[in-house]
């Protein structure tokens, strides 16, 4: 857990905790100090701790009743916040929202949250590290089962604990080293802790590098890209629609309908997959056209796997990028004898696309993590990752002819990047990146 590394603000912070917008109930948390004189001037006398009770709502500068709703109070540290907490559950109106903010709002000492300031003072009062944190926003953007596990995994500490674990015995190896520093003149001693510190580096470095290799987790989170491309009329907007099941694109007869790229989220057997439909390729006919295909070829470098669709009636030879994995896919089979192929459908009559769905579920499993294990899931932990490599690959490199003191500073600064990750270091420059991802309300 971290420690707390600047002052908790002083301000009381409220916000509508709950989706925006009319819902069944609303839920307006309330943090800081002042949480709880603030709940009992709206809701009367204090409710037992953590427990529901039932109150009217009042304005406290008129005495004008608000809403009938749940109050609870929450006194910190045993919080989300680690500091005083309540929450009022009141029915999901925007005129009773607005009012309750309002009446909030104009209590000494309370203000609107900003967005993620409730995960903020949680991670400021060591509640949470800098990855579960992440786990968090994660976690609310999940879209399928696979990422919900994922985000749940990290915003529980499984990834904190790996990388946790790895600095741990960064520091040990740095212990042995420094052992030398201290026993300079016993060159016995130096020699074996060295020998030591070498053995336990060295599998080590692998662990870190096979998990910055491991690049599902991050893919899980992104989805995994499917660009569909192929000449005019092959029927790739037709095939972006049958496999979506709902009209995202435009199908026309004349060749040349799309021009922009179109994005639709799948969810294929609880993975993400991001299907994306191009412009057909062909000698562009004007200036749009011509942009649309442009963007098709950035589609197919950025892709995870290119379907290349092709009319059964006029086969084509795929025009992607040579580093592009490409499945050949025959359309229209309902127009004419297909059987020699293997990837056929039809997007017309739906012949054939339910093997295609299991197949992209099937390359989707393999190249995403299916939500079991707890590795990198953003590009900067991959960056401190590969910093801590890279320190501990110098260290190695240079051995046997370094002095203590430069191989220690050396496992100190690998020691640091893996720190970054959790947030025992380098917390300030990624705070604001990190928490205004959040809405406003967590
Ligand atoms: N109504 C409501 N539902 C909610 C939340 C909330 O704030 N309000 N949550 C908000 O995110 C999530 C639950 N997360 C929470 C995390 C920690 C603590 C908490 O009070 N932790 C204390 C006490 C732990 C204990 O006694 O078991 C602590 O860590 O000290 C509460 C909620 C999801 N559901
Ligand atoms: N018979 C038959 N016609 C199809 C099938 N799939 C698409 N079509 C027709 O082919 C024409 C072109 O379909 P689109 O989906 O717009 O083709 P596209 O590849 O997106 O074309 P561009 O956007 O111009 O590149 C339309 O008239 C579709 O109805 C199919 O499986 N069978
Ligand atoms: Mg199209």
């Amino acid at each position: 857990m971290t420690q707390p590394s600047a002052p908790i603000s002083r301000d009381t912070i409220v916000a509508l905790s709950s989706a925006p917008g009319r819902a069944a109930v609303a839920v307006i948390r309330l943090s800081g100090p002042e949480a709880g004189t603030s709940l009992a001037a709206l809701c009367g006398p204090l409710p037992e701790p953590r427990r529901v009770s039932l109150r009217t709502i009042r304005d406290p500068r008129t005495s004008e009743p608000i809403d009938r709703g749940f109050a609870l109070w929450l006194p910190g540290p045993n919080t989300q916040t680690g500091e005083n907490a309540a929450e009022m559950h009141l029915h999901g109106g925007r005129a009773v929202i607005a009012a309750a903010l309002d009446a909030a709002l104009s209590i000494a000492g309370v203000r609107m949250a900003e967005p993620g300031e409730f995960t903020r003072r949680a991670f400021l009062a060591g509640k949470l590290d800098l990855a579960e944190a992440e786990g968090l926003a994660d976690l609310l953007e999940a879209e399928t089962e696979a990422q919900r596990r994922q985000a749940l995994a990290q915003s529980s500490g499984a990834l904190s604990v790996r990388i946790n674990g790895w600095r741990d015995r960064v520091v040990e190896v740095m212990a042995l080293v420094e052992a030398g520093i201290d026993f300079s003149d016993e060159s016995d001693v130096t020699d074996a802790a060295r020998a030591q510190a070498y053995d336990v580096l060295t599998p080590l470095r692998e662990e870190i590098a096979v998990a910055l290799a491991d690049t599902r987790g991050e893919r899980l989170r992104e989805g995994f890209r499917v660009a569909i491309l192929g000449r005019p009329n092959a029927g790739k907007s037709s095939l972006l629609n049958a496999l979506a099941r709902r009209e995202a694109a435009i199908v026309a007869a004349e060749p040349g309908t799309t021009r922009d790229v179109i994005e639709v989220q799948m969810d294929l057997g609880g993975l993400p997959v991001v299907l994306v439909d191009t412009a057909g390729l062909r000698e562009a006919r004007d200036a749009a056209e011509m942009e649309g295909v442009r963007r098709a070829g950035e589609q197919a470098k950025a892709a995870d796997l290119v379907i290349w669709l092709e009319d059964v009636a006029g086969r084509t030879e795929p025009e992607v990028p040579p580093e592009a994995r490409v499945w050949r896919v025959v359309n229209k089979i309902d127009t004419a004898p297909a059987a020699e192929f293997a990837h056929r459908i039809s997007a017309r009559t739906g012949e054939g696309l339910d093997r295609l769905a299991a197949a992209l579920g099937a390359a989707a499993a393999d190249a995403l993590n299916s939500g079991g294990s707890a590795g990198v899931t953003r590009a900067r932990h991959r960056d401190a990752l590969a910093a801590a490599v890279a320190s501990i690959d110098t260290a190695l490199d240079a051995w046997t002819d370094t002095p203590d003191e430069i191989l220690a500073e050396l496992l100190r600064r690998a020691a640091d990047e893996l720190g970054r990750v959790t947030g025992r270091v380098g917390v300030e420059e990624v705070l604001g990146r990190i928490f205004s991802t959040f809405c406003i309300g967590k």
